[in-house]
């Protein structure tokens, strides 16, 4: 398959489906062929925000289990020339053209030597690669390794975006540790002069690469020979980006019957309690948003979840792959139940909780197939509030928080507790506001008895 296309930002609502082509061999993902390796060369002026794509998409890419690695050349770079002066990234400078030349082959031989030892299917190339010499040679020393190229080209010219990646990013680059702020600013400003009196922009004589250019992140998108799933993937997560400010709210229902007597999964009502913490959530989530920005609330299409965020007055939205994980035949029981009448699934849930899937019904693995859509559709929007369940609450937080699925699955997640995520340059802020309003714990702990448990 190959792709080709201009996108505006009214026309990147890409049906999900038409990326849905089966690939040669699955991992249980469903997304890759194995022998796929592919090296995503970022391009692009400095403060343009490539490190911080780069760094996304290695998350999102890590959430679906698809071992990823970015090679900063940067980094390599600063082995040789820890503090360099604006000077040095002037191109008749040839002392600096050599040394940042060797930077760029040592971080491309590291990356051959990473996917020579099976470590990993996607390499991110984080330079910028701004001419179209580097490219083409980056393209041969792929191709000759049997790795397939996607360029990705973040092109802004949006002053104001740039300006706050030079604040915020650069200022705190490891180049300018201890340096005054706006003396280490205006360095950085003559470097992106020196690079513009070079760059070339990727154009119709790189017609036979494939590249996907992103034109003021995401406004703007131009896509040329997409070769396979794989790829398209990463694309389509690309053209859902956006770097407009914004924060997401997720919460788990409020105490449900179920949740009362230990029991798992179902579609039970609110206890009474549970209901005290629907109608307090319109006033914890005004406390914690600050302002009068319109948020759209999503819920499952449970019960639980439903009731809660009845009180709110927002626009509603009910997604089926907010639905809890479906625990097939331990529906309706507490865990002590399951131990009982399904010892070794209880001990095989606790020896791998992220793989384990339960008789006829879901693993967290499979969950995250099912969110994929929920995180594409989250990258897309604005403010959004999540009322959903402890597994998918967990999900949804690992991606944002970049946690490992060795620990995802154990996270604490509180009933009655309000979670703000605000998305920022390299990290996403996190504040918990908890209502004072008590709830049971349905929280076990790995290795824990649950008849024990209960006993006690
Ligand atoms: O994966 P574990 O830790 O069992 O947690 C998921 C469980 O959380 C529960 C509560 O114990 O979800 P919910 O938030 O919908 O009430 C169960 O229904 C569900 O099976």
């Amino acid at each position: 398959m190959t792709v080709n296309g201009e996108f505006n930002h009214d026309m990147r609502r890409v049906p999900t489906g038409e990326f849905m082509t089966p690939s040669r061999k699955t991992n249980g993902v469903g997304v890759q062929a194995e022998d796929t390796k592919i090296c995503v060369v970022m391009v692009g002026l400095p403060a343009r925000g490539k490190s911080l794509i780069a760094q996304k998409v290695v998350r999102y890419l890590h959430w679906l289990s698809i071992k990823a690695k970015t090679f900063n050349v940067g980094q390599y770079r600063r082995t040789n020339t820890p503090n360099p002066s604006a000077d040095f990234f002037d191109t008749s400078n040839s002392e600096g053209e050599r040394l940042r030349r060797a930077a760029a082959e040592a971080a491309v031989n590291d990356m051959c030597k990473w996917f020579a030892e099976g470590q990993g299917l996607i390499a991110i190339l984080d330079a910028t690669n701004s001419t179209k010499k580097r490219r083409r040679w980056i393209q041969e020393r792929c191709d000759a390794e049997g790795i397939e190229t996607l360029f990705v080209e973040s092109k802004c010219d949006d002053e104001d975006i740039i300006m706050s990646n030079i604040l915020e990013v650069k200022t705190t680059s490891p180049d300018y540790v201890g340096q005054d702020p706006e003396s280490a600013a205006q360095d950085f400003r003559n470097r992106i002069r020196n690079y513009e009196r070079v760059y070339q922009t990727i154009d119709e004589d790189e017609f036979d690469l494939t590249y996907v250019k992103l034109i003021d992140v995401g406004k703007h998108v131009i896509i040329n020979q997409i070769q396979d799933y794989l790829q398209s993937r990463v694309v389509y997560y690309l053209m859902n980006l956006h770097i407009r400010p914004r924060s997401i709210w997720l919460s788990r229902h409020g105490e449900s019957q179920y949740n009362l007597n230990g029991k798992i999964g179902g579609d039970a009502e609110l206890s009474e309690r549970g209901e005290m913490y629907a109608r307090a959530l319109p006033g914890l989530v005004k406390q914690s948003v600050g302002d009068s920005r319109k948020l759209t609330v999503w819920t499952s299409t449970l019960r639980r979840t439903i009731a809660t965020a009845r009180f709110l007055e927002f626009e509603k939205l009910e997604w089926k792959a907010l639905d809890e994980l479906d625990s097939g035949v331990c529906d309706g029981l507490t865990y002590a139940e399951i131990e009982e009448r399904y010892p070794d699934d209880f001990k095989q849930r606790d020896e791998d909780k992220y793989n384990y899937r339960y008789l006829g019904g879901e693993s967290y693995r499979d969950v995250v197939i099912r969110l994929e859509p929920i995180i594409m559709e989250l990258e897309r929007s604005e403010n959004i509030l999540i009322v959903t369940h402890q597994a998918i609450l967990r999900c949804i937080y690992a991606y944002f928080m970049n946690v490992p699925q060795e620990r995802s699955p154990w996270m604490e997640v509180p009933l009655h507790t309000l979670i703000k995520l605000t998305p920022k340059a390299y990290s996403t802020q996190e504040e918990r506001l908890k209502a004072d309003i008590p709830a049971v714990s349905t929280f076990r702990e790995k290795g824990s008895s649950a008849k024990h448990q209960e006993a006690a």
